[in-house]
């Protein structure tokens, strides 16, 4: 559905994507890891249409839409979420999610979610009437989500959802993403929270240095020597919770091993 082909990515002299190649499948979680500054939030631009790649192509239903205005992009269907993030504080949590539906209807009339079940599908109804600002960061994250799916993507990007969700709001946010693949929903994952990754990924992509170092189902990258060296650590053992331990507390902090 989604499809980035041979991307390179270049900051002056310092390459940052180096030819990547990826897809990203309706009905699934595709998930994208890596250790910090490896060139997942630059992919996720340049999928977005903030940053136009250096060199490369990428495509959306088979269709060309590298050049493609991020506007443009979100009418066809695509959504994402932040890394840091971007509510508007002052409206109230069901205000939020209006006005993306609102902005939905404007360009594609009957198109738009109903905010309140969505609302509902996040666990947020009892907080309607909350201004978004007041929120913590975990519920601050369902209620981006909800307001991405308003516009009722077909293609959702989600970039660190899980940071600052605890334990048990994580395991919630990853029923609700595999309940939403289940309906047919492309989702492409970039995360540092390894037991939501291997939890909920179909199929994995591991970039390094702005290059793809592996990809495949969950159990053959956690296998691979390669990403354990440079990403999940040297944690050993099967039920591997010390690996998911490792990864998401070396995550955002900026400092896994290499
Ligand atoms: N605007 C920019 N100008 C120059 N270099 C940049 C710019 N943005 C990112 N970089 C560099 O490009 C590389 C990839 O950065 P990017 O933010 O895409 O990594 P990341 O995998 O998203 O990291 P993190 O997990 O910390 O979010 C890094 O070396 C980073 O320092």
């Amino acid at each position: 559905m989604l499809e980035v082909r041979d991307v390179t990515v270049r900051y002056g002299g310092h390459v940052a994507l180096h030819s990547v190649n990826l897809g990203v499948e309706a009905g699934r979680v595709t998930g994208l890891i890596g250790p910090n500054g490896a060139g997942k939030t630059t992919l996720f631009n340049v999928l977005t249409g903030l940053l136009p790649p250096s060199s490369g192509h990428v495509l959306l239903d088979g269709q060309e839409i590298t050049r493609l205005a991020p506007y443009r992009r979100a009418r066809r269907g695509l959504a994402r979420t932040f890394q840091i993030l971007e509510l508007f504080g002052q409206l109230t949590v069901l205000e939020n999610v209006q006005l993306a539906a609102r902005l939905r209807r404007r360009s594609a009339p009957g198109a738009a979610a109903d905010p309140r079940a969505l609302l509902a599908r996040v666990g947020l109804t009892a907080l309607a009437d909350r201004r978004a600002d007041t929120l913590p960061t975990g519920l601050g994250r369902r209620l981006e989500l909800a307001r991405a799916l308003a516009v009722r993507p077909r293609v959702l990007l989600l970039d660190e959802p899980a940071s600052g969700q605890d334990e048990e709001e994580t395991a919630a946010f990853a029923d609700l993403l595999g309940e939403l693949a289940g309906e047919g929903l492309a989702i492409l994952l970039v995360e540092h929270d390894m037991t939501l990754v291997m939890g909920v990924c179909a199929h994995l992509y591991v970039l390094d240095f702005g290059t793809l170092m592996a990809e495949g189902d969950p159990a053959s990258v956690r296998a691979d020597p390669r990403v354990r060296e440079a990403y999940l650590g040297t944690v050993p053992g099967p039920g591997e919770a010390g690996l998911a331990a490792t990864a998401a507390t070396t995550g955002s902090a900026g400092e896994e091993p290499r």
